[in-house]
């Protein structure tokens, strides 16, 4: 998948929601990914987003609520291994991540908002596919998320 988020909002202009007054970081070894939204609300407990990555994820976008956090990771090198078996596109975590070496070397987008080198608890806690909301823009379960080093969009049809 190639693209530019620019020229997403340049030509849909009236269909692209942007996420704002975040600083995202980009790790994984795929810049530019995007797909269907599939949620995930945790904070500080990856239960949901380790089951979840371990699932089908064709043509689509794990969007991860972590409250923000920056005390644990949320993904690993381990779970994002798992998740580019499993077909996914990429994860975007309003939180953190850790191994981000590894996370260079796969075929996968790695969106967050920084990284920290301790994993986080598994509770079994978390919730999948609510509507989930950060940066301005709710993500719901069935849009469609584009990101690149530029930034995040949705849409609710596919823009590619
Ligand atoms: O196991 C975890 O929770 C995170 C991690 O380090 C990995 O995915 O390798």
């Amino acid at each position: 998948m190639t693209f530019v988020t620019c020229d997403l909002c340049d030509e849909h202009a009236d269909k692209v929601s942007v996420v704002t007054g975040l600083n995202w970081f980009s790790y994984g070894g795929r810049q530019a990914f995007g797909g269907e939204i599939v949620t995930v609300k945790c904070f500080e407990d990856n239960s949901r987003v380790k089951e979840h990555l371990a699932t089908d994820g064709k043509g689509r976008v794990l969007v991860v609520d972590g409250g923000g956090s920056l005390r644990n990771a949320l993904i690993g090198d381990m779970i994002a291994e798992n998740a580019v078996s499993n077909g996914w596109e990429g994860v975007i975590i309003h939180g953190a991540c850790r191994d981000v070496l590894e996370l260079a070397k796969l075929d996968l987008g790695v969106v967050t908002l920084g990284c920290v080198p301790i994993k986080s608890v598994r509770r079994g806690e978390g919730q999948l596919n609510i509507d989930i909301t950060f940066g301005g823009v709710t993500f719901r379960p069935g849009d469609f998320v584009y990101a690149d080093a530029n930034g995040v969009i949705t849409s609710t049809e596919a823009l590619l």
